[in-house]
């Protein structure tokens, strides 16, 4: 059964700025456009304007995520993915784009859709200050705890992990 959409209440601050949609009926990120041209060097970042501020409903947010294909084509990332719009947010919705390529510059033209926009019910939590947390399974172990990471300069890769740098030239 289709789930039944949430109202969102939106606000073009550029008039002729489409409104964010969902390219097809299962997805869950609506585009979001650029209004201004722009033209990023290799390693250059901007904050982009999208033209549309929206009012959420209490207990929702939205998080605007990078497009899987401007980053395999062109190397764009978004500094701070996802970026969190609060539910009280009445600004307009930045994008914070950086070129990653090495080499190539990559320019954005105005209303080219440059990133994705999914709304999530979120909880809100109440802190519960304790002298000893509950055991678990993981207790601290994190950051690569698990293995398979990957392997940076001067250390061996293998084993079916990635490698960067120098390692993969031997490889
Ligand atoms: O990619 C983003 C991220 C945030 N925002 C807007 C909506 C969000 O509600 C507000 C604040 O974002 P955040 O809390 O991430 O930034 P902050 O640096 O903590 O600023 P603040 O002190 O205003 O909370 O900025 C955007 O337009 N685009
Ligand atoms: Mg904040």
């Amino acid at each position: 059964m289709t789930p039944v959409p949430v109202d969102v209440l939106i606000r073009r601050v550029d008039p002729q700025v489409p409104i964010p949609g969902y390219a097809h009926p299962g997805d869950a990120g609506a585009d979001l456009v650029t209004t201004e041209a722009a033209e990023l060097a290799p390693g250059e970042r901007a904050v982009l304007p999208t033209g549309v501020s929206i009012a959420l409903p209490e207990g929702y947010a939205a998080f605007v995520h990078p497009r899987s294909g401007l980053a395999a084509r062109c190397g764009v990332a978004m500094v701070n993915a996802p970026g969190t719009i609060d539910a009280g947010y009445r600004g307009e919705i930045k994008v914070i784009v950086v070129n990653l390529d090495p080499r190539e510059s990559v320019r954005f033209e105005r209303y080219d859709r440059v990133a994705q926009m999914v709304v999530q019910q979120v909880e809100k939590v109440r802190f519960q200050e304790v002298a000893e947390l509950p055991g678990s399974a993981r207790a601290e172990g994190g950051f690569g705890s698990t293995g398979g990471h990957a392997a940076v300069d001067g250390t061996t890769g293998g084993n079916g992990y990635a490698s960067v740098g120098s390692d993969r030239e031997g490889r």
